[in-house]
């Protein structure tokens, strides 16, 4: 078992920090990224003996007895049927894309009827601690010794290990990975189009603001392919994207027509669904303490500043409308999911609060134009997503980001520290 070979095709991301941890923990890594990419590679991980670079995925497919692939998700089709055949007889191949549909169908077509199946996906970043993060494994056509070989494998990165099938994961991925973002997504394109750096602006600042902005602004710094893989290859994303979209536009017509006590029992009825009693059994995952530490302003705060909230109260309600329990997804949650979960959590914990943001929704107009261009933008997301076109999503994503570029590094810096003050408080809480 010990003298088995591990093959990484696709070096990017991902697959430098596999081959970083599991070479570190002992295992011989055959590796490989596009053929252009062999000789900076090579000199990238000349100084590593375990690493070992080959100029394609056919050298590294008939050497390893496991193979992941990490590659982007819109090519993995393209890329199994190139290098699948070339499996070592015998040999384990799994996959890390973000969705599961597209790549076990891939490995089914493309992969000789002796070699086994095993995926995975690591819920997070790759510059995310694995420790204690949730990391799906996926016993799609393998005997149970082979799962356990994997098991066994990837157990270095302390992560904890989730037993489920494709079609399980893509369901609750699409709502703790996709619609996650589709929110966040929306409220980039909503600043954008207004004109806006938000923690320039003296109602923003503070509190669950802090990690909207920053949470955002983390995303657009990322690549545009992994978020645009992972919802648009997804059927159940589509669906779930659509209705939080739905839940945005009539909870918005409601503020606008002043429909203040249907806007209430509905947004009541949706909250006392999600979050049901006895569910408070943990502290807040989010404080006011922590949450103010991470501003990229440098005003100061002095009060909460009054928001309508409306990226939230869609959230709830889509949630509801979905019969969608959140805690329930926690098994294939991320570090994203579990801070969104965690502001929405503190609004509709808090009764004077999220009252409060009711009220504002109704009576406070100077959140009408903001609250108008997230409604636009979130169902722009969900066309761009049921549409399906990569190309389109990439220059929707690409506009916006270049808005933002300017405060990245800043925002990434500080994001990190948030994620690791709040997470630290999490991650062994799920
Ligand atoms: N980033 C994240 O936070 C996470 C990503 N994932 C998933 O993991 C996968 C990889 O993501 P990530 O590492 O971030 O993305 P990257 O773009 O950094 O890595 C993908 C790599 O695959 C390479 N590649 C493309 N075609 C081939 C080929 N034919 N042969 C060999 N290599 C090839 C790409 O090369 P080139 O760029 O030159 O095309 C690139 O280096 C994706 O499917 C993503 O959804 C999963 C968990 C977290
Ligand atoms: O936490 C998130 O949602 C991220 O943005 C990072 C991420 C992206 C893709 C994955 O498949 C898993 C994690």
């Amino acid at each position: 078992m010990e003298d088995a070979s591990i093959g990484i095709i696709g070096m990017g991301d991902m697959g430098k920090m596999y081959a970083q941890r599991l070479s570190a923990a002992g295992w011989r890594i055959n590796a490989c990224d596009r053929p252009e990419n062999y000789e900076s590679l090579t000199q990238e991980f000349a100084s590593q003996q375990r690493i070992t670079i080959f100029p394609n995925g056919h050298l590294v497919s008939r050497l390893s007895d496991f193979i992941l692939y990490s590659v982007e998700a819109g090519v993995i089709d393209r890329v199994v049927a190139q290098y699948g055949p070339s499996t070592k007889v015998g040999a384990i191949v799994g996959g890390q894309t973000s969705c599961k549909a597209p790549e076990l169908a891939a490995f089914e077509k493309h992969l000789p009827s002796d070699v086994e199946i095993v995926s995975c996906h690591s819920l997070h970043g790759p510059k995310v601690n694995p420790k204690g993060q949730p990391l799906v494994l996926i016993q799609h056509r393998a005997s149970d010794e082979s799962l356990q070989f994997v098991d066994y494998i990837l157990s270095s990165f302390g992560s904890k290990h989730v037993y489920i099938t494709g079609e399980m994961h893509d369901r609750i991925t699409a709502d703790t990975q996709a619609v996650t973002h589709a929110a966040f997504l929306s409220m980039g394109t909503a600043w954008q189009a207004n004109n806006q750096f938000p923690w320039e602006i003296n109602r923003w600042v503070g509190g669950i603001e802090n990690v909207k902005i920053n949470i955002t602004l983390r995303i657009y710094a990322n690549k545009w392919h992994v978020y645009a893989g992972l919802a648009i290859l997804n059927p159940a994303a589509k669906q779930q994207i659509r209705q939080y979209a739905e839940s945005v536009t009539e909870l918005y017509k409601l503020m606008l027509g002043g429909h203040r006590e249907e806007l209430k029992q509905r947004v009541k009825a949706a909250g006392a669904a999600v979050f049901k009693e006895g569910q408070e059994a943990q502290d807040l995952l989010l404080k006011d303490e922590v949450l103010d530490r991470f501003s990229l302003s440098n005003r100061s705060r002095e009060k909460s500043p009054p928001n309508s909230h409306l990226s939230l109260l869609a959230i709830v309600d889509c949630w509801s409308k979905l019969g969608i329990v959140p805690y329930d997804h926690m098994i294939c949650s991320t570090p994203l999911f579990r801070l969104w979960l965690g502001v929405t959590e503190y609004l509709f914990r808090n009764p004077e609060l999220l009252e409060e943001a009711l009220d504002t929704a109704i009576d406070d107009n100077t959140f009408r134009s903001d609250d108008l261009e997230f409604t636009f933008a979130a169902r722009a997301w969900s066309d761009c997503v049921s549409f399906g076109d990569f190309e389109s999503y990439r220059d929707r994503f690409e506009r916006i980001a270049s808005y933002f570029a300017p405060r990245f590094p800043e925002a990434s810096q500080l994001g990190n520290e948030m994620m690791k003050t709040i997470l630290e408080k999490t991650t062994n809480n799920p």
